[in-house]
């Protein structure tokens, strides 16, 4: 049996952490699954490589209020797929070839299968193909074996060709309408692709809202503002899928009583869940949360010495920059065990690219109350700063959440174009402890660009007199 000095379940953030200063760990990476893991093949890159295009094609339309006519003559849909998927296959097959082939990686034994543990630091990698499975044990483990989508029970689902994220993007022709269950970020982002390029789409929530993990004005305006452009249904529940002509019938039940929507497409985005369970991760001594996240310690340590996890399979923040963080803790603590570093989960950002943007870090308005906080808020609206006027913005807006003793910002929430740009001052002041009144005034702003939408929401906090 192979024993190893590490391996490493997963080629996600996973893949990263071995550079030249590994060089001389016998190491083994383990991958079920495409290289380069969910962001690059299924996830960030591949989605917002059709949302850039989605914006073009809804910026036509939008024109027309501002005395611009122009019409949207069609959306080569083939075109767009084929076009980011020749980009991003070969960039996937390029990282699977370096870590199998290159001189660089000569102490590095790859397993195209999958991993799961059989014993304490004992993982057995069983292969597609039918090749007998292997077993491996290694003193370091790394757990980056990311998530999956999340698939209700739902009668009649696993009858039908339904699709997630890891599918609808290759898709052969777009269908005329499609249902999208679920209201968050996947549910958001695929819905304003798919209208952009002009397919009917209907979102299928079981809450009173979209987007409902956002503050409550910025989930309350998105859904407003998605409810102008979709079909959108709240507070409804699929009580059965079926097969119907090229398509499927979703039966929908919400308190005004049933109804079904007959569609050519319909995509599961409910959520995704940690791949611990497949990993069978207490087979080697760990646990998981409720949720099924591997229990970690800030310094990305598992219960178990010499096993770290990060990412989706340990992270409820499901994000590919706290993965990268995390990556990062992980590799400093492999090469220095006596000196870890502790993840920082302080500030996390995140945003959502749909149309509008959303964008958002640190605490909501209603988590501030919650834990009894002294706080203040300012909403600015694109609508007061000059670019606002420029594009005749009448519904996006910054929402500022403060605490009024030291001026540090609790938490910010920007809804509207460029959300996802604009808010990084505000997490560079987030992070690096910089108040409001210093922030606003300490230095220019360029005239008349979007972060004077920061400036204004600023010195629109109230703060105490000391701060002001
Ligand atoms: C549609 C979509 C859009 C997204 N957009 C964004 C975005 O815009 N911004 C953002 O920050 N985040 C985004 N995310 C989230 C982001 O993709 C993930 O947080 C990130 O990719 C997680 O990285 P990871 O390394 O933890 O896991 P992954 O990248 O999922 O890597 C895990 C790897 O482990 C492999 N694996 C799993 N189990 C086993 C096993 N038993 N044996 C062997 N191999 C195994 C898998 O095949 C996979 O390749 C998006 C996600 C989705 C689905
Ligand atoms: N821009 C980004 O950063 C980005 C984009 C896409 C995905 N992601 C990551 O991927 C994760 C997964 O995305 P997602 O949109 O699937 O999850 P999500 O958690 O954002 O939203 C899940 C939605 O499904 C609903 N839901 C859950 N279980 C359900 C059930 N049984 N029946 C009906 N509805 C149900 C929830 O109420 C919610 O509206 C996100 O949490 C995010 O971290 C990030």
């Amino acid at each position: 049996m192979p024993h190893y000095d590490l391996v490493i379940i997963g080629t996600g953030s996973g893949n990263s952490i071995l550079d030249r200063r590994f060089a001389g760990w016998k190491t083994a990476i383990v991958e079920k699954g495409v290289f380069g893991g969910t962001c690059l093949n299924v996830g960030c890159i591949p989605t917002k490589m059709f949302v850039h295009p989605a914006d073009i094609a809804a910026s036509v339309g939008a024109g027309a209020r501002l005395g611009v006519d122009a019409e949207l003559r069609g959306v080569r849909w083939r075109d767009i797929r084929d076009r980011i998927f020749g980009r991003i296959d070969p960039i996937a097959a390029g990282g699977r070839q370096y870590r199998v082939e290159h001189e660089d990686n000569r102490d590095v034994t790859v397993y195209e299968g999958e991993g799961r543990f059989t014993g304490h630091k004992e993982l057995t990698i069983t292969f597609a193909d039918g090749r007998p499975a292997e077993t491996v044990t290694a003193g370091r483990f790394v757990i980056a074996a990311g998530s999956r989508p999340a698939i209700p029970e739902i009668p009649g689902l696993s009858d039908v060709d339904y699709h997630t994220s890891d599918t609808v993007m290759r898709i052969d022709d777009l269908p005329e309408r499609a249902v999208i269950l679920g209201g968050g970020f996947i549910a958001a982002e695929f819905a304003h692709v798919l209208a952009s390029f002009g397919v009917a789409v209907t979102m299928v929530a079981r809450s009173g809202a979209l987007l409902r993990a956002e503050d409550a004005d910025v989930s309350a305006r998105f859904t407003e503002l998605a409810a102008k452009r979709y079909d959108v249904r709240l507070n409804t529940t699929v009580s059965k899928v079926r097969r119907s002509g090229g398509g499927v019938a979703v039966e929908l039940s919400d308190p005004a009583g049933e109804d079904t929507v007959e569609a050519g497409l319909l995509l599961v985005a409910t959520g995704r869940r940690p791949n611990s369970d497949l990993l069978d991760v207490a087979a080697t001594g760990l646990s998981t949360t409720a949720d099924g996240y591997v229990k970690v310690d800030e310094y990305q340590r598992t219960e178990v010495d010499g096993i770290y996890a990060l990412g989706d399979v340990s992270s409820p923040f499901q994000l590919k920059h706290v993965a990268n963080h995390e990556q990062r803790v992980v590799q400093h603590n492999l090469l220095h065990p006596d000196a870890p570093v502790a993840a920082d989960h302080r500030f996390v950002p995140h945003a959502v690219f749909t149309s509008p943007q959303i964008a958002s870090v640190g605490l909501t308005e209603e988590q501030a109350a919650e834990r009894g906080l002294r706080y203040v808020t300012s909403i600015q609206d694109y609508a007061g700063i000059a670019y606002g006027w420029a594009m005749e913005d009448t519904t996006s807006f910054a929402k500022l959440v403060a605490d009024p003793a030291t001026g540090q910002l609790l938490g910010a929430h920007i809804i509207g174009p460029q959300a996802a740009t604009v808010i990084q001052p505000l997490i560079q002041a987030m992070s690096f402890g910089l108040d409001a009144a210093s922030m606003a005034r300490g230095q220019y702003w360029i005239h008349p660009a979007m972060p004077e939408l920061v400036e204004n929401a600023l010195l629109g906090l109230e703060l105490d007199p000391a701060q002001t």
